[in-house]
């Protein structure tokens, strides 16, 4: 059996708002959203690995706070874990130096306007209901056309506007 490799997720929090990161590589998640973070390296603990890698793609100084419940599946052998994290005092404001190419902080009422990955979405409907209290699933994903065969837009697509880094 292949060992589990824990990919750590950090629900960055500021002001009430969430941090969220456009990926701009690799080529099959390039423009789709999620938390930064990254793979955790032997014998280091999530929690270091979730400063260290703040540090290596925001360049920013953070603590984390607590561990959001869930395990949520990506492609084998990865699973995603995920914490809220806050930054200290004293750090620069989030830049997307490396892995991202826009940041956007999002509140309650924006968390689904950014085209999140599909794996992501369980994990930030989670982060949502931790921190804003309440339970705040997805729009539904369209019916898929079938008579002219057109892919129907996606309802999470609304990346334009607010971006930033
Ligand atoms: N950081 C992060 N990675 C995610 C999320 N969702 C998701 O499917 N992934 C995938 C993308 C990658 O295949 C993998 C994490 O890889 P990464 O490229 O961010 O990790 P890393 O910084 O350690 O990268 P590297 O050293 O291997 O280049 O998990 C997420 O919310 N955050």
């Amino acid at each position: 059996m292949t060992e589990l490799i824990v990919v750590v997720g950090a629900a960055v929090l500021s002001g009430g708002r969430l941090l969220a990161a456009r990926r701009s590589a690799p080529v099959e998640l390039a423009g789709r959203w999620e938390l930064p973070g990254g793979k955790v390296e032997p014998g280091e603990s999530p929690e270091r690995a979730l400063v260290r890698e703040l540090r290596e793609e925001l360049g920013v100084s953070a603590e984390v706070v607590r561990r959001v419940p869930g395990e949520y599946a990506l492609r084998a052998p990865y699973v995603l874990r995920v914490w809220t994290v806050r930054l200290l005092a004293g750090s620069s404001e989030p830049l997307a130096l490396q892995d991202h190419d826009a940041l956007r902080w999002l509140t309650a009422d924006e968390v689904w306007d950014v085209d999140w990955l599909d794996q992501d979405v369980p994990a930030v409907a989670e982060v949502a209901r931790v921190v804003w209290g309440e339970f705040s699933p997805p729009p539904p994903l369209p019916v898929p056309v079938t008579e002219s065969g057109a892919p129907p837009p996606n309802p999470r697509s609304s990346n334009a506007g607010g971006a930033i880094g």
